[in-house]
């Protein structure tokens, strides 16, 4: 570590262990690793190295709040967390975590922060005037009146650090906390964290699996390996230059800025004569009288693969639960194959198309890893040993193969982010939507997910996919569709979407990092 360090850490974990009651082995293994006040730590380490495990041992809530087994301790301000009366610490401690629903109490957003004041016994003629404070900070003075529940994912994500910010923690861990924020509010999140921790020197922690705009500005690179010791603990610069190879065995990403040369993929071009596998004429979705979704029309071929960009709320995730029938829209019509959507009898549709939720938990219904991926090759009649073999393979494909007869719901972010897309390629379906795959995965598992994707595309699979990583798109997308307050406002090329910068910036996008840089040269070579 380089920052020199005179005062006593706020965190110091001694030789500490942590061991879930129903795993078989430790997800945190003697760890030592001391943690100081006023710094920016970021935690890094592959999908299931016990990132997550470690921030809510930090916060004060596991043991307690989990069937599990320490070992060796946690000192906060030199005292052993166990020491502390309950609350003491997670008032002191804030965290926002990877799945933002599990961290409300309330129905409407302002009861909700009313919520944590009320606890900080903070007077309510007080209340009004922070809560509408932290909103405005946070851009959502707007929803200050709506129920949690109708948000979309990047909303929930924003009032969960909002609830944070109001308790005025002297440490602030973020698990996570970008995942689910179009472009443009990830760095206004990020900006704000930096200025709240400059203005406050609160210490801050954040797990991340891309870590490009945050490194600048942290003052250390913790990184975990997979068999849980500390790999890596210095300055994040020189981590990046010098140890790229232990990086990438890690399955760690690498921030752009630190490659020489960027990897070129073969963009995957549909035949343009396939068939049409999807048509929406005029959609519109209405949410207690308010239009969600307005006039959407495009089609899609066999074999194509479309992106969905957006702002958060633009109403991405409301379209795609409309594609798969999820959702009833109100006007308009959806064909697929030729057949209106709502004439197609539930069980076969089911049998041609595969839908992977924003939250993967929605998806889960059976009791193991391995029944969850086998479910669907059951209801078809699959024989045993088809089953078995099918399902051996997927999970392999999707390194979860050690963790089959676990439950879904203890999976860690990405493991279940992981199971929720193998559930749903037990055969090639003709069309697959995806929203938000690639959030929370670690560098290897994005690049395995997105050949397999590129393969089922090659095989004619219509994907239609979600996402808000602007570098992903560049890479992998040859058509992209903006949506805009409900609307379709682009629909073509990611190259000539680059071009557009008002649209960009009124859809709350942003240029891939390859656009970014080039734009960066030639203004340097005109000066
Ligand atoms: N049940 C509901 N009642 C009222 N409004 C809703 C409901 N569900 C969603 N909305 C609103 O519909 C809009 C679109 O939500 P949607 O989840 O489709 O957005 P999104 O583009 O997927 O956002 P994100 O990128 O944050 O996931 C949002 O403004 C949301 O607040
Ligand atoms: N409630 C639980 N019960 C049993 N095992 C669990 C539970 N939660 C997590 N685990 C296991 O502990 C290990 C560490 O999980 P953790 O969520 O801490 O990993 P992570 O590094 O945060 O991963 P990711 O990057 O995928 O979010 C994983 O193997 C996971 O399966």
């Amino acid at each position: 570590m380089n920052k020199a360090h005179l005062d006593q850490p706020l965190f110091k974990l001694d030789n500490f262990s942590f061991m879930y009651n129903t795993s078989e082995t430790a997800s945190i293994h003697q760890l030592s690793l001391s943690i100081y006040e006023n710094d920016i730590t970021i935690l890094m380490g592959a999908s299931g190295s016990g990132k997550s495990t470690l921030a809510l041992c930090l916060n004060g809530l596991y043991p307690e709040a989990v069937e599990g087994t320490t070992k060796g301790n946690i000192l906060y301000k030199g005292k052993n967390i166990a020491e502390y009366p309950r609350g003491i610490i997670n008032q002191e401690v804030g965290i926002v975590f990877q799945d933002p629903e599990s961290q409300f109490c309330m129905v409407r957003v302002e009861d909700e922060l009313a919520f944590v004041l009320e606890n900080l016994a903070i007077p309510r003629s007080e209340m009004k005037k922070k809560i509408k404070k932290v909103l405005q900070q946070i851009g959502m003075l707007e929803y200050i009146d709506a129920d949690i529940h109708r948000l979309s994912g990047g909303q929930k994500q924003k009032i969960a650090l909002a609830s944070v910010l109001l308790m005025e923690p002297k440490y602030i861990i973020l698990d996570e906390p970008t995942a689910n924020l179009d472009p443009m509010s990830r760095l206004e999140f990020i900006e704000l964290i930096i200025a709240i921790q400059k203005k406050t020197n609160t210490g801050v922690l954040i797990i991340e699996h891309q870590v490009d705009d945050w490194e600048m500005y942290a003052d250390r690179l913790v990184v975990l390996s997979k068999d849980n010791h500390i790999l890596i603990d210095e300055k994040p610069e020189t981590a990046f230059q010098l140890h790229q190879n232990m990086l990438r065995n890690q399955q760690i990403a690498i921030p752009m800025k630190y490659l020489d040369n960027q990897e070129t993929i073969k963009k995957v071009s549909h035949e343009k004569s396939m068939p049409v596998c999807l048509e929406v004429h005029h959609l519109h979705y209405y949410q207690k009288k308010s239009a969600i979704l307005k006039d959407i029309s495009f089609s899609v071929k066999q074999g194509e693969f479309i992106t969905i960009l957006g702002e958060n709320g633009a109403g991405k995730s409301t379209l795609l639960q409309c594609l798969i029938g999820l959702k009833k829209y109100h006007n308009g019509n959806i064909l697929f194959q030729g057949k209106d959507l709502q004439a197609w009898d539930r069980k076969i549709l089911s049998k041609h198309t595969g839908f992977v939720f924003q939250q993967p938990e929605h998806q889960f219904i059976c009791d193991t890893v391995f029944d969850e991926v086998a479910f669907g090759m059951r209801l078809n009649n699959y024989t045993t040993s088809e089953i078995n073999h099918r399902t051996i393979s997927l999970l392999q494909a999707f390194r979860l193969l050690d963790h089959q007869w676990k439950n879904p719901f203890t999976l860690s972010g990405g493991q279940k982010r992981r199971l929720s897309v193998a559930t749903m390629l037990d055969e090639t379906p003709d069309l697959l939507l995806f929203d938000e795959p690639t959030f929370g995965q670690d560098a290897h598992t994005t690049k395995e997910l997105m050949n397999m994707i590129l393969e089922l595309q090659a095989q004619g699979t219509a994907i239609i996919f979600v996402t808000h990583d602007m570098d992903l798109v560049d890479t992998y997308c040859e058509r992209a569709l903006v949506i805009d307050k409900g609307s379709v406002r682009f629909d073509g090329n990611p190259q000539s979407l680059w071009n557009q910068k008002e649209l960009l910036q009124d859809t709350r996008l942003r240029e891939p990092y390859r656009v970014r840089e080039s734009v960066k040269r030639e203004v340097v070579h005109m000066q």
